[in-house]
C-alpha cells in the first residue's frame, strides 16, 4: 500500500481545564481510504478531526500530513487547503451572502484567477448537483442545502483529504443517497464522522472506534479500498 496521507502518532490531548480527551491516538489515512471515524458522545471524534487540521495542537504525540511533520501553526496552513474540514454546523463555514460566493471565497483567497475561480464553482455546484443553488442567499437555505454547500465550499479547494464531521445530519433519505454516491466516486482520502451506521456502511472501506480517549480498529474491513 502507498504511504499514508496523514499519520498520527501517540496523540494525547485535553481542553484546556478539563479531562484527558485522546489519551494516546496512533492512525494512518492511506490514499483512496474511507474510514468510518465512530464512538459514543462526547468520544473526541470533532476533537480529532480539528486535531488533524490543526484547530487544536496535541499535548503530546506528532501530526504527520503530506509527508511533513507539522507542528506550529504555519505548518497548518498547507494542511487545511489539502485535508478539508467539514464541521458539523454549517453555519461554522458559511458565511458569504450567496452560495457562489461561498464557494469562491476558498480559492480566490489561494490566489486563483477569477476565471479559474469560476471553472472551479461551476464544476464543483455540478459535481454535487447544487447549480440550482448558485445564486440562493446562503443563510436562507435548509439545514440539509446548508450542509451539501459547506461539503461544496470545501470541494472548490480541490482538497486530497476530506474530513467530514456527521455529513448526513439534516439530510433527507434521497440526499443522503445522492451524498452516498458521490462520496464513494470521488478519488479522495476521507475520514468520515457519523453515527449512522447505514450510511457509514455504505461509504466506508474501513472502520476504526474511539473510546475511552483511544483507538481501535474494527476487527473486519469493509469494502475494498478504493485502489488510485
Ligand atoms: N472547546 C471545548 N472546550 C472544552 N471542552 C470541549 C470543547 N469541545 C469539546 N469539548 C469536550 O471534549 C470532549 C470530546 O468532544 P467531541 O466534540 O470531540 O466529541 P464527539 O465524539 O465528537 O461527540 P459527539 O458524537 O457528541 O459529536 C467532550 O467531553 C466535550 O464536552
Amino acid at each position: 500500500m502507498s504511504l499514508p496521507l496523514i499519520t498520527l502518532r501517540d496523540l494525547h490531548f485535553s481542553y484546556a481545564g478539563g479531562l484527558e480527551v485522546l489519551k494516546g491516538v496512533s492512525f494512518d489515512l492511506h490514499p483512496g481510504e474511507r474510514v468510518a471515524l465512530t464512538g459514543s458522545n462526547g468520544a473526541g471524534k470533532s476533537t480529532l478531526l480539528r486535531l488533524i487540521n490543526g484547530l487544536e495542537k496535541p499535548d503530546q504525540g506528532q501530526i504527520e500530513a503530506f509527508g511533513s511533520l507539522r507542528q506550529q501553526e504555519k505548518d497548518f496552513r498547507e494542511v487545511r487547503v489539502r485535508a478539508g474540514l467539514v464541521f458539523q454546523d454549517p453555519d461554522d463555514q458559511l458565511f458569504c451572502p450567496t452560495v457562489a460566493e461561498d464557494l469562491a471565497f476558498g480559492p480566490l483567497n489561494l490566489g486563483k484567477s477569477h476565471q479559474e475561480v469560476m471553472d472551479i464553482v461551476g464544476r464543483t455546484l455540478s459535481l454535487l448537483h447544487l447549480e440550482d443553488l448558485a445564486h440562493r442567499i446562503t443563510h436562507k437555505l435548509s439545514g440539509g442545502q446548508k450542509r451539501l454547500v459547506a461539503l461544496a465550499t470545501v470541494m472548490a479547494l480541490e482538497p486530497d483529504v476530506l474530513l467530514l464531521d456527521e455529513p448526513t445530519n439534516d439530510l433527507d433519505r434521497e440526499t443522503k443517497q445522492r451524498l452516498i454516491a458521490i462520496l464513494t466516486e470521488l478519488p479522495l482520502a476521507m475520514v468520515i464522522v457519523s453515527h449512522n451506521h447505514h450510511f457509514l456502511n455504505r461509504v466506508a472501506t474501513r472502520q476504526v472506534e474511539l473510546s475511552e480517549g483511544r483507538l481501535f480498529e474494527a476487527a473486519e474491513e469493509k469494502a475494498t479500498v478504493l485502489e488510485i
